[in-house]
């Protein structure tokens, strides 16, 4: 029976998933058919031992500052980085490293059967405004990829985290603040594939008993990566621009609010969330919100610090129009209630923590 199961998820079909499953867990199609409670199935780790986690797109933004917080929580050796990029060689020497492409599942299948991985937390996309010049790419990535790696958790009774977003709201959602559940009708191929990515993930929770885990994250901002071609990175690149020349061009309007929060915030949360026991988690997709502010806002609490900072607007239609349909803030209970969201930092910490890394002497390490 397995033998034949396997054959069948080769060819990558939803009955093969299926019955593969079945075979592995040795019970019948029938019993397992619509869990309604979305039990989880199989152990995420084995008992006793820390989880095996893999990351992939772990060479953006937020990859190589995840994986140093979960090396620091289960060992180096047990959080694996992959990427298709090459990584510089501090993060090469920093700990376990392998290409994977996303889109090539029989080897990303063969990377968690042989390094026994038990999570999986999926970083590689296609940001917002990448995405808006390069639909088909951002389709590829971030639909077809996903679905390999959901039909591969669900296969291996992985724990799996896929990021969602504030892109996976739109104009027709409530903005100011925009609740877990809501109508969402985004604009962009980035937001209606998280949207997708979202619903696919719960479809699966409850379906297989994948072990489904989602969360929205505002704009990112972090001092030693890079953000990859979104919407927020303003937030980011405005830092570099005021260290660096005491001039920045924003490309959003100086009133555009949006949901921030700083790398360390959204690592943390991360990871609490995914090691939450399962039953206390009431949904598997939940909004996680810190600050909002708009990039007047930023420049007048940076120029506290830098009080000849310049800004001057340039205003981008594509990022300006994406900017204008997304929530200002997240309305966050859910996740502060269920398993004890906290974030640590408003905008005066994160301006003053940000300038403390990004001086002349420290410029920002190309984590990626
Ligand atoms: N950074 C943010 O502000 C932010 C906010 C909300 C959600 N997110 C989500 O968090 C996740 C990580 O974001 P990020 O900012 O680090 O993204 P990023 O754009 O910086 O990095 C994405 C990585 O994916 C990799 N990638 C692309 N195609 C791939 C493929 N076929 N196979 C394997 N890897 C591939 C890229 O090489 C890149 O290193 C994404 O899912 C993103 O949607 C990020
Ligand atoms: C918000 C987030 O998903 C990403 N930084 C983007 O702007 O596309």
């Amino acid at each position: 029976m397995l033998r034949g199961a396997l054959k069948t998820v080769g060819s990558r079909s939803q009955c093969g998933v299926e019955q593969l499953i079945s075979a592995l867990r040795g019970v019948s199609s029938s019993s397992q058919q619509l869990s309604g409670s979305g039990r989880t199935h199989a152990s995420s780790c084995t008992d006793g031992d820390p989880p095996k986690i893999l990351i992939t797109g772990g060479l953006g933004q937020l990859g190589v500052g995840l994986a140093s917080l979960l090396r620091r929580r289960f060992g180096k050796n047990n959080v694996i980085l992959s990427d298709i990029r090459k990584p510089p060689n501090h993060i090469y020497h920093s700990g376990p490293f392998i290409f994977s492409d996303i889109l090539d599942s029989k080897n990303l299948r063969e990377l968690i059967v042989n390094n026994n991985i038990s999570w999986l937390v999926h970083y590689s996309a296609v940001l917002s405004a990448v995405g808006e010049n390069n639909v088909a790419l951002a389709k590829e990535v971030n639909i077809t990829g996903l679905h390999n790696i959901l039909d591969i958790a669900t296969e291996h009774g992985l724990r799996v985290f896929v990021p969602s977003t504030i892109g996976a709201f739109g104009p027709s959602s409530p903005r100011d603040p925009t609740p877990d559940l809501c109508v969402q009708r985004p604009r962009t191929i980035y937001g209606v594939s998280k949207v997708h990515a979202e619903l696919m993930g719960e479809y699966y929770h409850y379906r297989y008993g994948l072990d489904f885990r989602c969360l929205r994250y505002p704009g990112i901002i972090s001092a030693d990566s890079q953000p990859g071609g979104g919407t927020t990175d303003y937030a980011v690149q405005i830092f570099h621009a005021a260290v660096k020349s005491g001039h920045f061009e924003c490309n959003l309007r100086s009133d555009t609010q949006l949901p921030m929060m700083y790398i360390d915030d959204c690592v943390r949360a991360t990871l609490e969330f995914l090691e939450a026991p399962a039953d206390t988690l009431v949904s598997r997709t939940y909004n996680i919100n810190a600050m909002s502010f708009t990039p007047q806002d930023l420049t007048q609490e940076i120029q506290k610090v830098l009080p000849d900072l310049r800004v001057t607007y340039n205003v981008d239609p594509v990022r300006q129009a994406i900017a204008d349909g997304w929530p200002m803030a997240l309305e966050d209970s859910a996740a502060r209630r269920d398993w004890g969201w906290k974030h640590e930092y408003d905008l005066p910490e994160l301006v003053q923590t940000m300038l403390t890394h990004i001086t002349p002497g420290n410029q920002v390490a190309q984590a990626n």
